[in-house]
């Protein structure tokens, strides 16, 4: 089946500056793909390049099998810069008139408006609005085409959780209906309520892909016990000593939620005092961090 969006060994380069390197990147079809990375990581260069606004250094882009072309870009919907809309008109306006530039039936107007959840202040002035729901008339411009990949640049930028709550709803009834959806963020927060990929990148390059259940994938069961050195060459003998760590005063044992019990059990009946025992998340935003090696502004 064909891809709607593949790069292969994709470059760009300013100078001394490659701002995108040796990028391999495959989204396949109905998945919301994020692409997750620091500022001035490459995200919006490379979508760019997607889109045939800017011309690789080096490297190739299929977009729905094609090359950025008329053709392929026909299908394509792409929010890379806030779109420019009339203050003074009505959200439903504004999609008229762009509707009418695009050369697109009028009913659509109405099918986007109920797509981002805007039906009900469709009649309201653009200026009026509030940022999330311009964000959302925004991307309703996008969709006035019914294209089967949506590229976002940093679609939730800025805005509130009801505003992000909002936008996730929309992009996953976008997926539901086998749209595409490509978005870029610097929030790993963000990407992770949203996609079902991630792919970071840092400083031009693709440093990981993964899926955001894997991500999540990293808690630890956190056991506090006494004596702590009892515990932990118990636990040891139990799941294997490179599974049981020290963290402080507790351990961290790498096993599934579901051994909570086992460990109480075996800690009990092994005359240690257990304390605490509970499931510990995984801090993503340690990983983000780990994997760009950025601070903690960053993510
Ligand atoms: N036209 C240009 N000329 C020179 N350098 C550029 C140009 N466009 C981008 N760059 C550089 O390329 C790198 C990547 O920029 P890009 O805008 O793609 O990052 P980004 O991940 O989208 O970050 P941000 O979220 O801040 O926009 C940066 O170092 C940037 O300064």
């Amino acid at each position: 089946m064909t891809l709607p969006v593949e790069t292969t060994a994709l470059t760009k380069r300013y100078g001394e500056i490659a701002a995108v390197e040796d990028l391999n990147l495959s989204v396949p079809a109905g998945e919301v793909y994020g692409f997750l990375g620091p500022n001035g990581a490459g995200k919006t260069t490379t979508l760019r390049m997607l889109l045939g606004l800017i011309r690789p250094t080096a490297g190739r882009v299929r977009l729905l099998g094609a090359e950025p072309g008329p053709g392929s870009l026909a299908r394509v919907g792409a929010l890379i810069e806030g779109p420019a809309f009339y203050p003074y008109l009505s959200g439903r306006a504004n999609l008229r008139i762009l509707a009418d530039h695009a050369g697109v039936r009028r009913t659509r107007v109405d099918a986007v408006l109920d797509v981002v959840s805007l039906t009900g202040r469709a009649k309201d002035r653009y200026g009026t609005y509030s940022l999330g729901m311009k964000q959302r008339l925004g991307l309703a411009a996008t969709l006035l085409k019914d294209p089967e990949l949506v590229v976002l640049d940093e679609p939730t930028n800025g805005l509130d959780p009801a505003g992000m709550a909002d936008m996730r709803v929309t992009l996953r009834k976008l997926a539901a209906g086998g749209c595409t959806v490509l978005l870029s963020s610097h929030l790993l927060a963000e990407v992770e309520q949203i996609c079902d990929r991630v792919g970071v990148l840092d400083r031009g390059r693709l440093v990981t892909e993964t899926t955001v259940e894997d991500l999540r994938a990293g808690g630890a069961l956190r056991v506090v016990a006494d004596p702590l050195q009892d515990a932990r060459a118990h636990l040891g003998r139990l799941f294997g000593a490179e599974r049981v760590r020290v963290e402080g005063t507790a351990l961290e044992l790498d096993v599934e939620p579901a051994q909570a019990g086992r460990v109480n059990a075996a800690l009990v009946g092994a005359g240690c005092t257990v304390t605490e025992l509970r499931w510990r998340e995984p801090d993503l935003e340690q990983t983000f961090l780990a994997l760009t090696g950025g601070t903690p502004d960053a993510a």
